[in-house]
């Protein structure tokens, strides 16, 4: 069996299944889902975020399309398709906290403990941009792997891509912006290789001298000696081989069946690297976030406590209130006497200042003590209200 069989109580892999329309993602999930459920371990924990599609070959444990209605999202915010994929993607980003909530009860582990699923897989829209360079696909990756080991398998049409070494090389750079914009490991998964063997691409990859002769030959064969192309696709080929020293690349065939067990060592591979060099950086950007967090509310604090500070000295109340001051000209009147008489002979206690003064700080000390814990109430309190929206859908959905 693959790696897959793993029935510990250590937190499943989450796979995310990105690819091009029609490169075979929901294929795919549903081979990987037959497969997980056909080994020794837990099956998987099935996720679709694909709003668009009509029907999925598999069960999923949470769907999009049970939450949001993309067609009445097309027709209430009078978007096309596109548009309400994305839109579609945002509401259900908003019921993050509620997923999470979901995902970590049934895959971390509990008291008393029970199996936990060796893997969470997930499909997502066709439309890969949409998915990748939106804030709502940005919230769904980065709260995934937070939580769990996440593992990218960027799902590549072999025949269609290895026609020729321009549409290879789109599809190389597709992903390479992907590994950098989301900055998760990530699988090269060639499909469909009953169709045509991932040969030639591993060959490209590996060896930049086959894929710059092959550009030649398209060259020779097209006779368009002088273009700009073989020139700029050959220095591409130099420049992408420290990119494809980071990939994991399988071949497999969704419809068959093959090399399903590769992926899954791929994957293995890719959580152990996940564990040693993502989690670290992410773990750091997450201490700079909270520092950060930290930081905001110390100013809205100081801001806070300045602003109470001006609005006093305004109003001349508190540490500012001036008990004597005069009102009129018959009250400044009383007041030189009263400074004539002092300086004549009557006692002014010298602590007294000084002890307004401590009172004064002591109060504003006080207050602020009670702005900040206010402030870090607020936050607690929104968890807890996610915490309790996430029981109301697990409540649901039983
Ligand atoms: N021969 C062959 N065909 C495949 C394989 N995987 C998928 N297909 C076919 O490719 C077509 C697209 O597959 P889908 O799984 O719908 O692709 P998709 O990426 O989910 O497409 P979207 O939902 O549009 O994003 C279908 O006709 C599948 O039958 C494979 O391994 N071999």
């Amino acid at each position: 069996m693959a790696s897959s069989t793993s029935t510990s109580e250590r937190p499943p892999t989450a796979v995310i299944c990105v690819g091009m329309a029609g490169s075979g993602k929901t294929t795919f999930m549903q081979r990987i889902n037959a497969h997980l459920h056909s080994s020794e371990s837990q099956p998987p924990y099935v996720l679709n975020l694909d709003p668009a599609v009509r029907s999925v070959p598999y069960d999923s444990n949470i769907d999009i399309r049970d939450s949001i209605r993309y067609k009445e999202v097309m027709k209430q915010y009078n978007l096309g398709p596109n548009g309400a994929i994305l839109t579609s993607l945002n509401l259900f980003s908003t019921k993050i906290d509620q997923v999470m909530g979901i995902l970590e009860k049934r895959c971390l582990p509990q008291t008393p403990p029970k199996p936990l699923p060796s893997h969470i897989i997930v499909d997502t829209p066709g439309q890969i941009e949409v998915f990748v360079w939106s804030a709502s696909g940005n919230i769904l990756l980065s709260s995934l792997a937070s939580s769990f080991p996440t593992v990218l398998a960027y799902i590549i049409d072999t025949p269609r891509t290895t026609e020729n070494t321009s549409t290879f090389m789109s599809n190389m750079l597709y992903a390479i912006s992907i590994l950098y914009k989301t900055k998760l490991p990530m699988i090269l998964v060639f499909n469909k290789t009953d169709v045509k063997s991932e040969e030639q691409a591993v060959d490209w990859m590996r060896d930049f001298e086959k894929f710059q002769e092959a550009v030649r030959e398209e060259e020779e064969e097209e006779r368009e000696g002088g273009g700009y192309m073989g020139p700029l696709l050959n220095s591409m080929s130099l420049v992408l081989e420290e990119f494809y020293n980071h990939l994991s690349v399988v071949g497999v065939s969704s419809m068959t069946g093959d090399g399903i067990e590769d992926f899954f060592k791929a994957v293995e591979d890719k959580r152990t690297e996940f564990e040693k060099d993502y989690k670290p950086e992410l773990e750091r950007r997450r201490a700079e976030a909270e520092d950060q967090k930290s930081q905001i509310r110390d100013q809205e604090v100081n801001r806070m406590m300045k602003d109470m500070e001006v609005s006093s000295k305004a109003k001349g109340t508190g540490k500012y209130a001036k008990k004597d001051e005069p009102e009129t000209v018959s009250d400044m009147e009383d007041a030189e006497d009263d400074e004539d008489d002092e300086e004549s002979g009557g006692l002014v206690d010298p602590d007294g200042a000084d002890e307004e003064e401590e009172a004064n700080q002591a109060f504003e000390e006080g207050l602020k003590a009670r702005y900040e814990a206010a402030l870090r109430d607020g936050s607690a309190s929104a968890s807890a209200k996610a915490a309790s929206s996430a029981n109301y859908i697990r409540g649901s959905q039983r």
